[in-house]
C-alpha cells in the first residue's frame, strides 16, 4: 500500500506518530462498525484529502489483518459523502470529482445543508459513524475528542476525528502538509495559489501572508505562495472573511459614552452549583462594578461545559458593553472557559507563544512540547494586558475579560490592574467615576413613590434606585449619573415636592 510505504519510509518521526495514531482510531473504527455503518465525510479539501489517503491505508491494513493476506485491495468501499454547494469553489468540485474517480469513491453527492442531508442520509442507510478531517485549530473541534457523537438537535450519529491533533504547521511542512507532500498526493489546485483553508467561493480569498511582492511582472494579477510555505500555521484561517455577524452588534463603548455602561458577570464551575463553594468573587465584582458607575445587568453561574460558556457569553457580549467571567481558567480538564470564549465568538483557540512563555515562566519549564494546552487562546480575538504587578497577563478577547482570580485578594489585584491598564489604554470612559447621591427619608413607599416616577422620566439621565435595610427602616433613594449639577437639580425638583428637612443627605 503505497501510503503506508511512504510514512515508512520517511525520517519525520513526528509524522510516523501522528500517522500511526490516525490509523489507530480509524481501525478501532473499523472494528466498532461494519463497513455499511461508517461514512466518510469528503469535500477536496487539505485535511479531508489527508484523510482520504489515511482510510485507504487504515482499510487496506484492517483488511489485511483479517483476510491475512498481501494481496493488494484495489476499491474502497466506505461510502463517501460529498455536501456540493453552488458557492464551492470549480476547482473544489472537480478536484472532488476527479479524486472519486481515481480511487473508486462511492461518491454520494447531497444537495441539501448538513443538518437536513444528514437526516435523510440516516434515514436511508444503517450509518452510524461518519470520518471527518476535522483539526483541534478548526472552530468547529472546540470541545470535541477523536470520537464524539453529534452534538444535541443533530441526527445521532458518532463523529470519527482521526486527525484531530494534527497541526497546520508552527514550523515549516508540519502534519498536514508533511503528509501530503511525503506521500506525494494530488491536492486540489487552489492550494498552490495561496489558499490555505478554503471555505465558499464568499467567505474565502488567498492568505495575504503567501503573497509575492513580483516587481518583475507586468500582470497585475498577484501571486501567492503555496499553502505548504505558509509558516505560522496559527494563520491558516488569514484568508477567510470572518463570517461571525453577530460580531458587528458588538456594543461599541465609544458611542456609548454618555449612556450607563452594562456589565454582565459569568462565574464557571460545577462546585458553585453543587453549593461545595461559595462564590465571593461574584458580589465582589458587582460591587467593584457598581463603584465605578457600571450597571451589571446580569449575575449568571454556568456548568463546566463548552456549549453553556459559549451560550451564555455570546448572549451577554451582545447585550452588555463587558463581559467579566471568571472560574474554569486553567489546565484541567474542567477548564473550558477559553475554549466557551472562543466558541461563542466562533474562532479557534490556537497556541500563543508570548502567553506560553509567561506560563513557563511561571510554572518553571514544567509545560514542555507544543501542545501546552494552557497557552491556547480564542484565535485573532484576544488582547493581552500586561502589567507588572501580574505574573501572567490579563486576557481580553473583545468584550469578555477573562479573569484568572480564584479568591477575592486575587480579584483585587487584578481588578486594580485593569483599572489602570484600561485607562492607559486611553478608554477612560469605560472606568469613568460616575457620582451618586444617597437621601435616606422616613416618608413611606405610598408617599414618594409617584413622585420618584414623575423625577425619573423629567431626568432620564439618572439612575434613581431605592431600597431599605429591612422592611421597617427608612427607604434610601439613590441617585446615581455622570454630572453632578444634573443629580442636584434631581435633588431639588424632588424635595421642591415636599416639606423641607424630609430627606436627609446619606453621608
Ligand atoms: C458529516 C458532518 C457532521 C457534522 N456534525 C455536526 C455536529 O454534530 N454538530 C455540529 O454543531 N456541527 C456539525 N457539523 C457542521 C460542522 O461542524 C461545521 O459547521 C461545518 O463543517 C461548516 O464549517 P464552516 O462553517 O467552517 O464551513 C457537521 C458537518 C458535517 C459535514
Ligand atoms: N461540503 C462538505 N462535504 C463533505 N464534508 C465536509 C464538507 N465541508 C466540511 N466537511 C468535513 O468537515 C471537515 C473539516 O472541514 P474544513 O473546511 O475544516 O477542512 P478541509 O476542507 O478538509 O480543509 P481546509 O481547512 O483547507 O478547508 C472536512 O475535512 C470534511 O470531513
Ligand atoms: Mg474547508
Amino acid at each position: 500500500m503505497e501510503i503506508d510505504k511512504a510514512i515508512g519510509e520517511s525520517d519525520d518521526k513526528r509524522l510516523k506518530t501522528k500517522y500511526n495514531n490516525a490509523i489507530f482510531v480509524i481501525r478501532r473504527a473499523l472494528s466498532l462498525y461494519s463497513i455499511e455503518e461508517v461514512a466518510f465525510s469528503f469535500n477536496g479539501g487539505k485535511d479531508s484529502t489527508v484523510l482520504l489517503h489515511l482510510l485507504r491505508a487504515g482499510y487496506f491494513l484492517h483488511k489485511k489483518e483479517l483476510t491475512c493476506s498481501n494481496g493488494g485491495i484495489s476499491n474502497f468501499p466506505v461510502r463517501t459523502i460529498y455536501f456540493e454547494s453552488p458557492s464551492a469553489f470549480t476547482e473544489i468540485n472537480s478536484f472532488t470529482y476527479d479524486a472519486a474517480q481515481t480511487y473508486d469513491l462511492q461518491l454520494d453527492i447531497i444537495r441539501q445543508d448538513f443538518k437536513s442531508g444528514l437526516e435523510a442520509l440516516l434515514k436511508a442507510n444503517p450509518i452510524r459513524a461518519i470520518f471527518l478531517g476535522v483539526r483541534i485549530g478548526d472552530p468547529t473541534a472546540v470541545g470535541q475528542e477523536q470520537f464524539s457523537p453529534s452534538s444535541p438537535g443533530w441526527p445521532p450519529f458518532m463523529r470519527v476525528n482521526p486527525i484531530l491533533d494534527w497541526s497546520y504547521s508552527l514550523c515549516l511542512c508540519r502534519d498536514v502538509w508533511a503528509f501530503l507532500l511525503t506521500c506525494k498526493v494530488k491536492y486540489c489546485s487552489l492550494y498552490d495559489q495561496g489558499y490555505t483553508s478554503i471555505g465558499s467561493i464568499h467567505d474565502t480569498v488567498p492568505n495575504a501572508l503567501l503573497s509575492v511582492n513580483d516587481t518583475t511582472s507586468s500582470s497585475k494579477q498577484k501571486l501567492f505562495k503555496p499553502a505548504y510555505l505558509l509558516s505560522d500555521g496559527r494563520l491558516e484561517r488569514a484568508g477567510r472573511v470572518k463570517k461571525n455577524a453577530s460580531i458587528k452588534n458588538d456594543r461599541d463603548s465609544d458611542s456609548q459614552k454618555n449612556e450607563v455602561l452594562l456589565a454582565s458577570v459569568i462565574a464557571v464551575g460545577d462546585e458553585i452549583l453543587s453549593g461545595t463553594v461559595e462564590d465571593q468573587l461574584g458580589l465582589s465584582l458587582c460591587k467593584k462594578l457598581a463603584s465605578v458607575g457600571w450597571s451589571v445587568h446580569q449575575t449568571s453561574v454556568i456548568r463546566n461545559d463548552i456549549d453553556s460558556v459559549s451560550e451564555e457569553v455570546d448572549r451577554q457580549r451582545s447585550i452588555c458593553d463587558m463581559v467579566f467571567i471568571y472560574g474554569g481558567v486553567g489546565p484541567l480538564h474542567s477548564d473550558v472557559t477559553l475554549a466557551g470564549v472562543a466558541k461563542a465568538f466562533g474562532v479557534r483557540l490556537a497556541p500563543d507563544e508570548e502567553f506560553e512563555e509567561y506560563l513557563r515562566h511561571l510554572i518553571s519549564e514544567q509545560c514542555t512540547g507544543d501542545r501546552n494546552e494552557m497557552a491556547q487562546l480564542p484565535e485573532g480575538i484576544t488582547e493581552l494586558l500586561h502589567h507588572e504587578k501580574l505574573s501572567v497577563p490579563l486576557i481580553k478577547c473583545r468584550n469578555v475579560i477573562v479573569l484568572a482570580a480564584t479568591n477575592t485578594e486575587e480579584l483585587d489585584k487584578e481588578w486594580e490592574c485593569l483599572t489602570e491598564l484600561t485607562k492607559l489604554g486611553g478608554s477612560a470612559s469605560l472606568m469613568e467615576l460616575y457620582t451618586s447621591r444617597r437621601l435616606i427619608t422616613s416618608l413611606t413607599d405610598v408617599e414618594v413613590a409617584e413622585p420618584l416616577t414623575k423625577l425619573g422620566l423629567e431626568f432620564p439621565d439618572i439612575y434613581l434606585g431605592c431600597y431599605r435595610k429591612s422592611r421597617q427602616a427608612p427607604i434610601i433613594i439613590n441617585l446615581k449619573g455622570k454630572d453632578n449639577a444634573r443629580i442636584d437639580s434631581a435633588v431639588q425638583t424632588l424635595c421642591k415636592r415636599f416639606k423641607e428637612g424630609v430627606f436627609v443627605d446619606m453621608k
